[in-house]
């Protein structure tokens, strides 16, 4: 399963997350959030962390120029899609950077809400669902109804489950759903983008002992 620690700010965090197991990190490069990062804070964040690894930048509501950007100086390997872009945004997207995954998140406000998924198959590689919150994009805190989510949600990409999750509820949120990877930001924080290693160590953890008991 992958896993994705996101909104890091502090260069050796970057690292020490990799170490500690992390599949996937994240850079927030949405102005607005107290994780905002900059070109120049996602090199450096990036340069040491090896290859195997995806540095995701996450976007929202902003230009295909922009994205192109940032992905071109920074290094990054993977672009999520955290507002209201719509297919053919991402269809644009893929055309401008082929070699970049692009995951398109989801803020969940209603499972109906979930069919509009179907119509970014063709143009995205991941998808991934976050809770929905009406003040902030991202980085809330708040759960989906994982139990819900496993009888309304069966989609034929690849997906990460995000909103809310830490290490406290982990292994109670995967008893109820299967996703392709996890994403966490605020459950492994002292403050927005001060990641806590030691809830993040914790975090591992508790996936090996879901590894052994799912043999
Ligand atoms: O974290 C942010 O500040 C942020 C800002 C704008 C868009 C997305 C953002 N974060 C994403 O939020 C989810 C869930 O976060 P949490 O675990 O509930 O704190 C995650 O996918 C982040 O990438």
């Amino acid at each position: 399963m992958r896993v994705k620690i996101c909104g890091i700010t502090q260069p050796q965090q970057s690292i020490a997350i990799a170490s500690l197991g992390a599949t996937a990190l994240g850079f927030i490069c949405v102005p607005d959030s107290p994780r905002y990062v900059t070109i120049a804070q996602i090199q450096t964040a990036i340069t040491p962390i090896p290859q195997n690894i995806d540095k995701i930048g996450v976007f929202a509501n902003t230009t295909i120029l922009e994205i192109s950007q940032v992905v071109t100086e920074s290094g990054l390997t993977g672009v999520q899609l955290h507002g209201e872009e719509t297919p053919e945004f991402c269809h644009q997207l893929r055309q401008s950077l082929p070699q970049v995954e692009i995951i398109k998140a989801f803020r969940v406000r209603s499972l109906e809400h979930l069919q509009t998924t179907r119509n970014y198959t063709d143009y995205v590689d991941s998808l991934l669902l976050d809770a929905y919150h009406p003040q902030q994009l991202g980085g809330t805190g708040q759960t989906l109804d994982w139990h819900k989510l496993n009888q309304e949600f069966s989609p034929s990409l690849p997906w990460f489950l995000a909103g809310g999750l830490t290490p406290d509820n982990i292994l109670t949120a995967l008893a109820q759903i299967k996703p392709n990877g996890i994403d966490l930001s605020s459950g492994v924080e002292h403050s927005p983008g001060h990641k806590n290693l030691d809830q993040v160590a914790l975090l591992f953890e508790k996936l090996a002992q879901l590894s052994v008991v799912s043999g």
